[in-house]
């Protein structure tokens, strides 16, 4: 896993679903690579509905589509694996569910404690954050990215850098050894979304360039 990673905004948040969709398209032609669907909501036929939409629309792209929280939706709208916190149930009980090819993400915070955990569980990406101060989650507690670092030499699976992430506070994150940066906001509620995911795109590139020997 490398690269963007678009968070979307909960169904109280988006527009319409069409407005959802069509920010979507946009984001993965500018080349985002991973859509999580991550919505609060208890409208399951409704969030069914927007998952299936949202796959369709991943497999036009080769992108993958993650559920935040949900391992039964991932499996019922055919979605290439979950993201899990730590209050919503175990990596190796949704791997057991989604199969060994799933993508499952572990919210890690700012802990390599948990890291650990994660990685024993059979998680496939670490996410640890946030990283900036977030509007789509004000509280989310606060890690550095020193941590990145020293997780790059710790573990193996890739690191996944979130909150209040944007084009100008990004490049010390890939640095420090984030492999995918995630958002919400700084994709999502951008009036330009295509330019904004080319422009990610190009930074991880000219990055990566400059910090290979
Ligand atoms: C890539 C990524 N990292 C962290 C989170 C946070 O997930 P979680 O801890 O489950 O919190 P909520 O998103 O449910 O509020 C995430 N969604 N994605
Ligand atoms: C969903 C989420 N989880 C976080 C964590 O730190 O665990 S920060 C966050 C919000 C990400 O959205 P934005 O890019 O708008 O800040």
């Amino acid at each position: 896993m490398h690269g963007l990673y678009a968070i979307t905004p909960t169904f109280e948040q988006c527009a319409s679903d069409r407005w959802l969709m069509a920010q979507t398209r946009a984001l993965l032609t500018g080349g985002v690579r991973y859509i999580q669907l991550r919505d609060k909501s208890c409208d399951q036929p409704r969030r069914l509905k927007v998952a299936k939409a949202l796959r369709a629309l991943c497999a036009e792209h080769e992108a993958h589509l993650l559920i935040n929280d949900d391992w039964a939706l991932a499996q019922a709208s055919g979605a290439h694996g979950v993201h899990l916190g730590q209050g919503d149930g175990s990596p190796a009980d949704a791997r057991a569910a989604l199969g060994k090819h799933a993508l499952i993400g572990r919210t890690c915070h700012d802990s390599e404690q948990l890291a650990a955990d994660a990685v024993a569980q059979g998680a496939s990406y670490l996410a640890f954050g946030r990283f900036y101060p977030s509007r789509t989650k004000p509280h989310a507690r606060p890690a550095t990215p020193a941590l990145l670092t020293r997780a790059k030499a710790r573990f193996n699976p890739p690191l996944v850098a979130i909150g209040g992430v944007n084009l100008d506070n990004a490049e010390p994150l890939i640095r420090a050894g984030a492999d995918a940066l995630a958002l919400c906001q700084g994709l999502y509620g951008s009036s330009e979304p295509e330019s904004v995911a080319r422009a990610f795109t190009l930074l991880f590139s000219v990055t990566h360039k400059q910090d290979t020997p």
